[in-house]
């Protein structure tokens, strides 16, 4: 069997379309464009290339896109004075800061700062206890992400086996919430879960966010299982690198029914998400 390949590049220029084409409606209906505050502290290259193509992908929507680049050295009051700068412009509807943040900024006290209402990466707790008691609210990009792969690839997933293998704040936690919300049956596993291949085989969906490369292997899975990678791990190839995800690429392809790729899965539908967020946030905030 050879397995489907899941285009999230394309799903993702898809979504980013419609966002685009609802926020020419609205600003022809005499609304001002959505604004995206993004802020970056430090120099981490990834991070840089990634707040760069938020504001690339805000641009091309039609979203005002703001970045604020903060030094390494910002100390964490500063940068709540900046988030409360940012809550209470009215200008701005959605508010994102980039992780991860130098050691003395604390993430936690950082997210908890940003007004829920601006929480368009979805991590403040008053979302993710919305999300986890099944009430709507801003829901974080990447598990929102996999979740538009998985409808667009499936249609309905009520009453399917789900796994989750990873029990992040930000990714397997909200996935599992989303997944138990479309009515799925779920398992959330981690790296002390007993018998992952076990756990694997019943799977009709494999959600794979552990961040070790190629852990989940072919032979585990269920054959025609749909299989949603969420891993983006830099290894050593040749003389350089190359990405890889937390599946067995190849081995998946020969079992399951549906794969992402890595990269051009899940990654793409991260920032596509965060344009179907922002506009979100500034549709709730124009009704209230
Ligand atoms: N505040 C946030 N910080 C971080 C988030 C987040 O959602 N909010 N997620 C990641 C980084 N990230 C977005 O911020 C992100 C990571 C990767 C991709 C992506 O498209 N990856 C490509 C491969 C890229 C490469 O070649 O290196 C892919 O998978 O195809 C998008 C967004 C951590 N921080
Ligand atoms: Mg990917």
């Amino acid at each position: 069997m050879t397995a489907t390949l899941i285009d999230g590049k394309a799903i993702a220029a898809t979504l980013r379309a419609d966002v685009a084409a609802a926020v020419t409606a609205r600003t022809a209906a005499g609304h001002r464009a959505p604004c995206l505050a993004v802020v970056l502290v430090g120099d981490d290259p990834a991070s840089a290339v990634y707040v760069r193509s938020k504001a690339r992908a805000c641009a091309e929507a039609g979203l005002r896109g703001l970045e604020h680049r903060l030094p390494a050295t910002t100390t964490e009051t500063d940068l709540l004075a900046l988030v409360d700068a940012l809550n209470t412009n009215d200008s701005v509807d959605g508010i994102l800061v980039q992780l991860p943040l130098p050691p003395q900024c604390r993430a936690d006290a950082v997210i908890a700062r940003i007004d829920p209402a601006k929480d368009v990466d979805g991590f403040h707790p008053l979302n993710a206890g919305r999300l986890a008691a099944g009430l709507p609210g801003l829901v974080p990009c990447t598990p929102l992400g996999c979740l538009r792969l998985l409808t667009r690839t499936l249609g309905g997933i009520a009453g399917a086996e789900a796994l989750v293998i990873g029990r992040s704040t930000i990714v397997g936690r909200p996935m599992a919430s989303l997944l138990i919300n479309e009515s799925a049956t779920v398992t959330i596993a981690h790296s002390r879960s007993r018998d992952l291949p076990a756990l694997t085989a019943r799977a009709d969906i494999v959600i794979a966010a552990v961040g070790r490369p190629e852990m989940i292997r072919g032979p585990w899975l269920k054959p025609g299982a749909t299989v949603i990678d969420v891993g983006i791990n830099r290894v050593a190839s040749g003389d350089g690198h190359k990405l890889v995800g937390d599946v067995a690429f190849a081995e998946a392809m020969e079992v399951a029914g549906a794969v992402t790729p890595v990269p051009g899965g899940v990654g793409p539908m991260t920032i596509a998400c965060l344009l179907e967020n922002t506009l979100t946030a500034a549709t709730a905030r124009a009704a209230t």
